[in-house]
C-alpha cells in the first residue's frame, strides 16, 4: 500500500521525522512497531494512494555516484615542480660555491 503523508507531516502526532525516515521503502514495520491506535489505522485511508506491484522494486539500490568534476589524476607535473624547487636552490648553492672555488683559484 501506498500513501502520501505530505499533507499529514505537520499534523502527524508522532512528529514529521518518524514519516520522513520512513518514506520511499516499505514503513510496515516502522507503522506497527508503534503500536497505532484504531483511528491511527482510520486516518490512514485519508492519505491511501494505491498499491504497488513490491516485486519491481530492486532488491538492492544500485548506487550511482554523483559525477564528480573532473581532478587531474596526473601527478607528473606536480611532482617535476616539487623536484625542481629543490633542486635549482640547491644547483644555485652548488654555483656559487664553485664559482668561490673558482676565483680563490686562480
Ligand atoms: C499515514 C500513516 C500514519 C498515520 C495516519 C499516523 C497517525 C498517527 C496517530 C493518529 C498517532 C497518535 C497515536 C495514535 O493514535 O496511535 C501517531 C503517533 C505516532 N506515530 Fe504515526 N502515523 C502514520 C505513520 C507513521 C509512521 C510510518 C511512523 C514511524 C516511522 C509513525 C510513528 C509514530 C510515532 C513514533 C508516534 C508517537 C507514538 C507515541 O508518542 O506514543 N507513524 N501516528
Amino acid at each position: 500500500m501506498v500513501y502520501d503523508v505530505t499533507k499529514f507531516l505537520d499534523d502527524h502526532p508522532g512528529g514529521d521525522e518518524v514519516l520522513l525516515s520512513a518514506t520511499g521503502k516499505d514503513a510496515t514495520d516502522d507503522f506497527e512497531d508503534v503500536g497505532h491506535s484504531g483511528s491511527a489505522r482510520e486516518m490512514m485511508n485519508e492519505f491511501y494512494v494505491g498499491e504497488m506491484d513490491t516485486s519491481t522494486i530492486p532488491l538492492k539500490q544500485k548506487y550511482t555516484p554523483p559525477n564528480q568534476p573532473h581532478y587531474n589524476q596526473d601527478k607528473t607535473s606536480e611532482f617535476i615542480i616539487k623536484l625542481l624547487q629543490f633542486l635549482v636552490p640547491l644547483a644555485i648553492l652548488g654555483l656559487a660555491f664553485g664559482l668561490r672555488f673558482y676565483t680563490k683559484a686562480t
